[in-house]
């Protein structure tokens, strides 16, 4: 260095003398220490050379595509480009002008990573000629981006969005901090409407086809209009042959994060050969949609369209109603092939025995079968096919309220750099996480790949199942901690999905109430409770599983008087039945319910067992028991009309599976 310097300084002040330099330094004693100066002239070029281009994922013409109009044809690299931005352009589409916008990948002000103007006419119906200015703005298009992208994203535009000291990107989900399922409306059209359930009980509320334009064209127009939108392509289901290619066009960081989590992530290969989604989700939740239109009770709307496969969101940013509508219309498209859709977790052991936990929000679906003994196979939502199980998403969805690192340290590890936190509470100083407050709300989330459970099971999928797990938290205290069910008994609680919940302890209302919903998760489900329930017993019939009814809610009496059942108990519960235990204990039968109750679990007091030794008071306990088995037949009366895959027997058998006892006695 110090050389080079002196000759510059000599050629190019020619005349002068020379300064010695060195010091009397002999120049094998180098005293030097400083490091290469920065190879960039001023700040722009500086900052030009801290990022580089992510190398290719694949050397170009190696590629052999499988099917497909490309197939045997190589494309080049702004050809592939092209048609991504021309499929993008296409979702984006209004449905009244002739084209789509013109697409700009990159954000805006940035030299973008390629563009594509939307002159080519993709609709035929097209009705309007468009001369309007919202045809000459671009459309900034932020693909598939990375977590760190996003994070930067959100720090950088979205109010509420932290980093927490455990590394996750705490967010906010606005006005809606939970779904809103009295929102949800199917479109009723000819290609659908015959397999759907209508009517009393179905979450599947009515609106026609010209109404769900009004809405997909106001979700459009609205994302279109921003400075830039983030588009998410990727796949439901680990099942290779039933594998769904799912768009999510959004407004937020926050939502595309969510997604990259919770919906499985393509590698970049097959990123590259994505081409048409088979459905696309328009998410404009930051803005209302207008309560002028058809059908629309609140300034919320989320509508699904299966014959345009296609599902608009409007008037809300809570990110689980984009997990929550794929799963719906998973509900749909699957029992379609023969394969029953379920609301459930699934973890298996290490010898291959596969468990299912159904259960409504909040019995434990997520915390069961997050098991440091087990592998994860999926917390929320499986397929149950003729190979076997196979998770829907590739990611987890767990309730952080209270959470700790002693009861569930997996959940507690998962949530780090990656992981989206809703409305949690933190530290202003040390954003530490107090998981205990409820300021926002109560359904507090973490979303997070799947991967981040270290004994996650990649590829998700499993053998058939072993053991069917219904969980309930019965607030009523009254149900036993674990029952064996027959298998009519198994149908009668699957199609009554019961769970109780206390209802706002703050007006003092300190009542259980009790919640049945089909199926474990009628705000989802698209065709009849029986069609399920039939296509449940067949397989557990056909492949040998055992059905448990396990009370993960009270004991020793009902809220306010007993307490929930400790998670430690629980778990000794579960591990019985996983290791096949509890099918080899002795059994005695409970009044009116006529559930199968072990006398004895390892690990959990035996008094327990029974729910009225716990209780002190001997008639209360009867008296709740007999309002409960009430509200189950009460309940159960909306499906006694139905005939559970056509087979009238069953339905009498589940009928008397069900709680019998004298209202008078
Ligand atoms: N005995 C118990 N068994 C299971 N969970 C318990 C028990 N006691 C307390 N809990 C708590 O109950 C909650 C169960 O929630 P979890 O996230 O597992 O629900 P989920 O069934 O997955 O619901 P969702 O479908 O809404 O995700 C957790 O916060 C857990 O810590
Ligand atoms: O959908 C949600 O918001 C949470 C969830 O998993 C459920 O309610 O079953
Ligand atoms: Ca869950
Ligand atoms: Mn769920």
């Amino acid at each position: 260095m110090s050389s080079t310097g002196a000759e510059l300084h000599v050629s190019g002040l020619q005349g002068l003398t020379k300064i010695d330099t060195t010091m009397g330094r002999t120049s094998d004693v180098c005293a030097d220490d400083s490091v290469p100066t920065v190879r960039a002239q001023n700040l722009d070029e500086l900052h030009s050379l801290q990022v580089k281009k992510s190398a290719p994922s694949t050397p170009r013409g190696s590629l052999t595509p499988k099917g497909g109009a490309t197939a045997g044809t190589p494309r080049s690299d702004e050809e592939r480009q092209r048609q991504q931005l021309q499929s993008i352009s296409t979702s984006l589409a209004s449905l009244t002008r002739e084209s789509g916008p013109q697409v700009v990948r990159g954000e805006p002000g940035k030299v973008p990573i390629a563009s594509v103007t939307g002159r080519a006419a993709y609709d035929p119906r097209a009705r309007f000629q468009d001369t309007s200015d919202s045809a000459l703005k671009f459309t900034h298009v932020l693909y598939n981006l990375s977590p760190a992208e996003l994070y930067e994203q959100a720090l950088k535009s979205e109010k509420g969005s932290y980093i927490t000291s455990a590394g996750a990107l705490a967010t906010l989900s606005g006005a809606k901090t939970g779904r809103s399922p009295k929102d949800k409306r199917v479109v009723s059209e000819e290609s659908s409407r015959d397999d759907l359930w209508w009517g009393k009980g179905s979450p599947n509320i009515e609106m026609d086809e010209e109404t769900f334009l009004v809405n997909r064209e106001r979700a459009v127009d609205y994302l279109n209009s921003l400075d830039k939108v983030f588009v998410n392509d990727q796949f439901l289901n680990w099942d290779p042959e039933n594998r769904i290619k799912v768009r999510i066009i959004s407004a937020r960081a926050y939502h595309s994060l969510f997604m990259h989590n919770m919906c499985i992530r393509p590698t970049p290969e097959e990123l590259e050969e994505f081409g048409t989604p088979d459905f696309t989700i328009y998410n404009a939740g930051k803005f209302p949609c207008n309560r002028y239109t058809h059908y629309m009770t609140s300034s919320t709307s989320v509508d699904v369209n299966l014959k345009r496969k296609e599902m608009v969101i409007l008037g809300t940013q809570y990110a689980g109603e984009m997990k929550k509508g794929l799963f719906s219309l998973m509900h749909y498209l699957m029992p379609k092939r023969g394969i029953l859709s379920l609301h459930s977790g699934c973890n298996m052991g290490k010898a291959g025995d596969v468990a299912l936990f159904f259960g409504l929000s909040g019995t434990g679906k997520t915390t069961l079968s997050t098991d440091q003994n087990r592998l994860l196979i999926g917390d929320d939502e499986h397929c149950w096919g003729d190979g076997g199980v196979s998770n829907i998403e590739g990611g987890c969805y767990a309730k952080c309220i209270d959470l700790s690192k002693e009861r569930e340290p997996d959940i507690w590890d998962a949530i780090k750099f990656g992981t989206v936190l809703e409305n949690v509470v933190f530290d202003e100083h040390t954003r530490e996480v107090d998981y205990s407050d409820k300021s926002v709300t109560e359904n507090t989330r973490a979303a997070y790949p799947i991967e981040f459970i270290p004994n996650a099971k990649i590829p998700c999928v499993g053998p058939h199942p072993r053991n069917v797990i219904l969980l309930a938290c019965d607030a009523f205290g009254v149900l036993p901690p674990v029952s064996k069910l027959t298998l009519p008994q198994t149908m009668y609680h699957f199609i009554s999905g019961y769970t109780a919940i206390v209802a706002g302890t703050e007006d003092g209302v300190t009542e259980p109430t009790a919640t049945f919903s089909a199926c474990f998760g009628a705000a989802f489900i698209m065709m009849h409770p029986t069609k399920y329930a039939a296509m449940l017993a067949e397989k557990m019939q056909k492949h040998g599983a055992t059905a448990w009814l396990v009370n993960t809610g009270w004991s020793g009496g009902s809220y306010g008087v007993g307490s929930r059942m400790k998670l430690a108990y629980t778990r000794r519960i579960i591990d019985a039945i996983h290791d096949g235990s509890l099918l080899e204990a002795e059994y005695t039968e409970t009044p009116i319910f006529s559930l199968h109750v072990p006398t004895a679990v390892d690990g959990v007091p035996s008094e327990i067992l029974m729910p009225e030794n716990s209780w002190k008071d001997k008639q209360a306990y009867t008296d709740t028991l007999k309002k409960l088995a009430g509200l189950f037949q009460k309940n159960f009366c909306n499906f006694a009309d139905y005939e559970v895959g056509g087979d009238s027997n069953l339905t009498q058998e589940i009928l008397q599976a069900g709680p019998v006892f004298d209202q008078a006695s």
